[in-house]
Order: C-alpha cells, then structure tokens, then sequence
C-alpha cells in the first residue's frame, strides 16, 4: 500500500437520494471507452468540429452513429443521471455557502446550474502508460495536477482493462490523487477491505472547480488533483476509462473575480467581471495556444 494518508470522503447513499440503476449506466459506458479509443481514425476524425462562437459550448454534438451506436444512449444516460445528483450537492453547497455569505436570489449554485447550457461531459480513456517513459515515474504521468475550470465535476470510479477486459488494476497506486485544503496528497481508492475510505463502483465522486470558488467567495475551494499511471512490469497494457460531468454556468454567466480568490492571477486583476464563456476562452488560449 501507498505511504498517503487516507480520508473518508462525505458519502451519501444512493438509496437517500433515489436515483436507481448508476451501476448498469456506468459499466455500460465505461466499456464503450477502450472501444471508442480503437475505432478507426478517419471514423475518430469525424466526431471533431473545429468551428462556431463558443466553439466547446455551441456546437452540435457528433456521434458515432455507424461505428459504436450505443455511444449516445450510454453516454447521456449516464450524464443524466449525474447531472440530477449534481443538482442535489448544488443545493447544499449553496446552503453551506449561505451561512458565510448572502446569496441573491436566483444567484446560487443551484440556479446557476439549472439554467446553464455549458454542461460538458467527457468519457476519458487513458491509453497503456508506455514504461521506462521519462514522465513514467511521476505522480501526474497519465494526468498532471489542475483544477477545473467549471463549478462541480461529477466522476465515475474508474475501470481498469487490458484489451478492452476488466481487471483489478495490479498497481494499487495508480489512479486519481487529489490535495486537500490543508495541503495534503490523498489518494482517492476504491474501496478495499481493509482501508475505510469510501469511493467505490456504486459512488459518484464530486470535485469542486474554480468558478465555485469564485462564486462562494472562497468558501468553497476548488479540488486540485492528478491521475498516475501504474507502474511495474505487470502493469504493461493497463488502460484506464472513466466518465467527467463538468456542470458549469452558462457562458453569458457574470463571475465576479472577488479580491480574496486568487485563481489565474496572472490572466485575470483581481475585481474583475468576465462572463463564464471569456474565461473560459482565455484559459484555453494560456493552456493550449500560449504553450506552443
Ligand atoms: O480521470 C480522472 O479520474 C480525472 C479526469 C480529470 O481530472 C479531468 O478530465 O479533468
Ligand atoms: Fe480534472
């Protein structure tokens, strides 16, 4: 086992919240990754759409209706249902919030959520880590450390394969890391007999992104974190898939950049007001422009 200190994560029965059936919509499309990832590439270079005002945000969504058609049924059952328990976390964010702050009508979480039409999701496949690579030792190599730029990231507990089979992932190491507001690294595992920490199959793990920090003022705190790779000789052909909903503000959202919240400090003045859709068309300018 790894040397990290382990936490138990605030965890809410499914059973509470009444929303049926996670577990036959996750394994469903997390299966679909490995096979999406190996579709020819002319058939993956017609699901891009390079053009359109927001370009991430307005266009239509294209799928692979020939070569994988369950994809779109898998892909926004899933989301769905996601995005309904998302709501719910929205709620007492919002309630936990108002006990620091006065939050204006039809300005929380909730709202802000409910009315948007940013919401992206993101079925991930990490392919085979290549061994002995130079990044292959590092904490962040199949992922380095961020935070997200939207309000709450919805994640699904991840599944290891080798050819497209599942199997326990050899490398109880690898997988997502996250830093804790006291600036602790804590692996986030699944659930094992004899460790507490609770973030299993039948879990939905919520990550809180920037523009919450923004908008609470800094009561809440967006969650950095990473995703390692496995390690050893054992671990040769492990990929990795599993399912990101980004529930973010509309892009004509105001955010209000308050004095306290240092987030991208370098781009934005402190009192600043953008709209969701400007800050997100500069940080994909600092992160994929700037850098080549
Ligand atoms: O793969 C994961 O568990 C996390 C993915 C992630 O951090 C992202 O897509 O922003
Ligand atoms: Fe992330």
């Amino acid at each position: 086992m790894s040397s990290f200190p382990t936490f138990t994560t605030v965890s809410i029965p499914f059973s509470h919240l009444q929303v049926p059936g996670y577990s036959s919509l996750r394994t469903n499309l997390l299966h679909l990754a490995p096979r999406l990832a190996n579709l020819p590439k002319e058939v993956k270079e017609g699901l891009e759409d390079p053009h359109s005002r927001y370009p991430s945000y307005c266009g239509s969504n294209i799928w692979p209706s020939s070569a994988l058609p369950e994809l779109e049924v898998a892909f926004k059952a899933l989301g769905k249902l996601i995005f309904d328990v998302g709501l719910m976390l929205a709620y007492h964010c919002d309630q936990y919030v108002s006990r620091g702050m006065k939050i204006h009508k039809d300005e929380g979480l909730e709202s802000i959520l409910q009315r948007s039409r940013c919401h992206k999701g993101r079925l991930l496949y990490y392919f085979p880590s290549q061994q002995g690579n130079a990044d292959g030792n590092s904490m962040s190599s199949w992922c380095g450390w961020h935070t997200d730029h939207g309000s709450l990231t919805g994640l699904t507990c991840a599944i290891f394969t080798r050819d497209g089979v599942e199997i326990p992932c050899p490398d109880s190491a690898a997988g997502l890391y996250i830093r804790t507001r006291s600036d602790q690294i804590v692996k986030v595992y699944i659930l094992l007999l004899e460790l507490q920490v609770v973030y299993g199959k039948d879990d939905i793990a919520f990550q809180i992104g920037e523009t919450t920090e923004i908008l609470s003022g800094g009561y809440l705190c967006a969650t950095p974190h990473c995703v390692q790779a496995p390690k050893g000789e054992e671990s040769s052909g492990i990929e990795r898939s599993t399912f990101a909903l980004f529930m973010q503000p509309d892009w004509d959202e105001k955010l209000n950049f308050p004095e306290e919240v240092h987030i991208h400090r370098e781009l934005i003045p402190s009192n600043a007001a953008l709209t969701f859709g400007e800050y997100s068309e500069m940080l994909l300018d600092k992160y994929y422009h700037q850098k080549q």
